[in-house]
């Protein structure tokens, strides 16, 4: 995989890009299915608001539900775990990050006005999340179906609104970009990977 000129430039300047049709529509399709079948087999959990012992669920910050995905749980999700794969070494050699090791989670909006406030994904100078790449899998997405991704980069200060479409891919700084989940008035899924710094 390599990423275009534009992705590169993007990413320096306005710290995020937009890519559509990163799978290609068959296997996006079979993705969707994979992801589906986890949400109806009640593998996920409602999402917290803290690490550790301080660990709660509030879902007027938060109201998703996630899981986390690991290689070799299922052939279709272990394919879009290869492509984030590639994208991390794609940005680590043509943006200069120096990406590491990457976690990937599962997450789905049930709709009734699920969102996520606005948040960073990691602040400066601590070395943990250093890219943010989110990965939606709604079919037939319409805008009364809600869930719009807005961002907030640094540059130009005025939000922009990032619809959460089949095969669309998300990338930015995680700790340049705030952003937020607007409401949603349906089930709304996405597979993010959280890429680290190389090193300990
Ligand atoms: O699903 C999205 O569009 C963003 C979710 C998010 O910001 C997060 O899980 O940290
Ligand atoms: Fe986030």
């Amino acid at each position: 995989m390599e990423l275009t000129d534009a992705e590169v430039e993007a990413l320096g300047s306005h710290g995020y890009f937009l890519r559509d049709a990163f799978l290609g529509e068959p296997r996006a399709l079979a993705v969707r299915a994979a992801v589906l079948a986890r949400v109806s087999a009640g593998a996920l959990r409602p999402a917290g608001i803290r690490r550790g012992t301080d660990h709660s669920v509030d879902t007027s910050v938060r109201g998703d539900h996630i899981e986390w995905v690991l290689p070799g749980a299922d052939a279709e999700l272990e394919a879009l775990w290869n492509h984030f794969h590639a994208l991390g070494e794609a940005v680590s050699s043509s943006a200069y990050l120096g990406l590491g090791r990457f976690d990937v989670q599962l997450a789905c909006y049930p709709g009734g006005g699920a969102h996520y406030a606005r948040h960073r994904d990691a602040f400066p100078g601590q070395s943990n999340r250093r890219l943010t790449a989110i990965w939606y899998a709604n079919a037939g997405w319409t805008p009364t179906d809600g869930g719009l991704l807005r961002l907030y980069p640094e540059d130009t200060g005025a939000p922009l609104d990032v619809a959460p479409m089949l095969d669309r891919l998300v990338v930015f700084l995680s700790e340049r970009l705030e952003h937020e989940v607007l409401p949603s008035h349906v089930q709304r899924l996405a597979l993010t990977a959280w890429f680290y710094g190389r090193g300990p």
